[in-house]
């Protein structure tokens, strides 16, 4: 790290410890005089920002709030994270995020991450050289056309890179030198966006076909040659691109798509926790999803290989997994199915969304649609009236997408619903019961994911490592969470979670021949030396 100085000590966020310097260091960088007499620890310093964080009237301000926090002072900002994740993950995530996202260009203060334009065909190399670090090992990349389940948003979906960035460095410990947050900003099809004076992006409708295609390649070869070491998370692609982009580079390239692989694996870890309330065996389960995109099909291919896991043939496996569209259950009988899902298509007659409830009566309902209700009363009740403990799943994000609250979901199942969602509920009281909702987002898997590929340096990502963080996480869940009928760890949990499935990554790496770090035998202690806690 470079050394730094007086004010430029003050103004470079990774360095920058304000009101927290000692004297000695006042002295020997130049200090004295720029700061107040008091001196800070990062205890104090958090509380002053807790009661600022606390005064602001909402969210966004919030969000802003953070974000500035961060440009100032990143330890101070990572600590601050990591000891009040329950409160704060919600502010630099979902759901706020999305409203960060879809305000993007009008909150807007200072740039972080890299943007890629069509303007920059032929040089993007030369773009990733103007990065500050040198040893970047994790990418989120996204081209914003399906910003959680807002849609296109174009270039103000940055704010889901930046996102997921903070929570590779608060959930797993990743240094934040590490890490990249990139914008292929191909254009917008969002016209609104595009009217907008203050829109921030590439003015234009999006880059499509083979010239969308060419600019991508051009990005993953540049990040093999720049950042050999990097893993590259694709994020918030339209499944139309999710697909065509995992299939053109998972072979080649240390990559994954979080929304079809880590989504996959977050829901396995639920629907199995789940087991352990419902008092059914895994392998006997029936499972119904809503939506047939990148988070529903990933499931369904996941789900697929964790069945013949537990020992049901293909066929068997197959039959235990039901997509339901806008036009109700997808069956054979219908003229048009989306390739990804083909080999789910039951051979059954038509039948709508409750219809196909009452007749194959799943334990479990998720719904990755980004479509707000989906889950009506009439859904809840009719998955309650068939299970005891009906498994349900709103994956949707940001909360005003879900597919049913959680309130919802108890009042409308009488309080017996194993109920999880994408973004944070607050408990539920009925009664005397009070109901603890869980958050079932991929914030559980990708962190640990990136992890473990920054400690083995796997050449690739498979899905039995996706297969073996979802096993880890459901064996996480304690017995006291599954008592208060929960499906996932508390949130403040989640480095504990993180570095389990680094640890599961590196052996799965190794048996599969992918590792090509010198893994030493304490793997523990290993991945917990290269967990970053920020402090001075
Ligand atoms: N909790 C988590 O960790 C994650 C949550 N998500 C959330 O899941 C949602 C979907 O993401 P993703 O799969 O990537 O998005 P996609 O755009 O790939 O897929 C959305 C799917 O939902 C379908 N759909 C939309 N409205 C309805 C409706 N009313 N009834 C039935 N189907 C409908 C779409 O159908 P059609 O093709 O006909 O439009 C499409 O098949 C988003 O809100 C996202 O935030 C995603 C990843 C992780
Ligand atoms: C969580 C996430 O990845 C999404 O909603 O897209
Ligand atoms: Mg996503």
């Amino acid at each position: 790290m470079k050394a730094l100085h007086g004010k430029a000590l003050l103004d470079d966020p990774a360095q920058n410890k304000s009101t927290a310097f000692t004297r000695e260091e006042r002295m020997r960088y130049g200090l004295q005089g720029l700061l107040p007499y008091s001196v800070a620890d990062i205890k104090n310093q958090q509380q002053r920002v807790l009661g600022n964080l606390r005064g602001k009237r909402s969210d966004i301000e919030k969000y802003i709030f953070l974000n500035s926090l961060l440009e100032r002072n990143q330890r101070l900002f990572y600590r601050t994270l990591i000891d009040y994740i329950e409160e704060i993950m919600p502010l630099v995530y979902t759901p706020t995020v999305g409203e960060a996202c879809s305000e993007f260009a009008h909150i807007f203060r200072k740039p972080q991450g890299l943007y890629i334009t069509p303007e920059d065909r032929g040089r993007v190399a030369s773009l990733l050289a103007n990065w500050p670090e040198t040893d970047v090992r994790i990418i989120v990349v996204t081209d914003g056309e399906r910003i959680l389940g807002l849609g296109d948003l174009g270039a103000n979906g940055m704010g889901i890179p930046i996102g997921k960035i903070a929570l590779y460095v608060a959930c797993a410990g990743i240094h934040p030198a590490h890490c990249m947050p990139v914008m292929l900003d191909v254009g917008t099809n969002n016209q609104e966006l595009r009217n907008d004076p203050l829109y921030l992006g590439y003015p234009h409708a999006r880059l499509a076909g083979q010239d969308y295609l060419s600019l991508v390649d051009e990005f993953v070869q540049a990040v093999r040659h720049k950042f050999p070491d990097a893993l590259i998370q694709f994020e918030d692609f339209s499944s139309e691109h999710a697909f065509v982009l995992l299939d053109r580079y998972h072979k080649q390239v240390r990559c994954f798509n979080d929304d079809i692989q880590g989504t996959a694996a977050v829901t396995l870890a639920g629907v199995h926790a789940s087991c352990r309330i419902t008092h059914k065996q895994f392998a006997d389960l029936k499972i119904m999803l809503l939506g047939t995109g990148s988070a529903a099909t990933g499931i369904a291919r996941l789900m697929l290989s964790a069945f013949q896991t537990a020992g049901l043939s293909e066929a068997v496996a197959r039959a235990r997994i039901a997509f339901v569209d806008r036009e109700g259950l997808v069956v054979t009988a219908r003229a048009k199915h989306k390739a990804h899902i083909q080999p789910f298509i039951q051979e059954q007659a038509p039948a709508s969304f409750l219809e196909a409830i009452e007749r194959l009566q799943p334990d479990v309902l998720i719904g990755a649609t980004g479509a707000a209700g989906a889950f009506s009363e009439a859904v809840i009740h009719q998955m309650a009236q068939y299970q005891e403990r009906p498994v349900i799943i709103a994956l949707s994000n940001p909360t005003s997408h879900t597919e049913c609250t959680a309130e919802q979901a108890c009042r409308w199942s009488d309080g017996r619903a194993v109920f999880a969602s994408g973004s944070p509920f607050p408990a539920v009281t009925m009664g005397e019961k009070i109901f603890h909702p869980a958050q079932g987002n991929n914030a559980y898997i990708f962190p640990g994911i990136g992890l473990g590929m920054l400690a083995c340096r796997a050449t690739l990502v498979t899905e039995r490592m996706f297969l073996a963080a979802a096993e880890v996480l459901a064996a996480m869940v304690s017995p006291e969470e599954i008592e208060r009928g929960a499906i996932y760890p508390t949130l403040p949990r989640v480095r504990e979670v993180s570095q389990a499935i680094a640890i599961a990554v590196c052996h799965v790496a190794q048996q599969e021949g992918l590792a090509t770090a010198n893994l030493p035998d304490d793997l523990e202690a290993y991945v917990r030396t290269l967990m970053y806690e920020p402090d001075y």
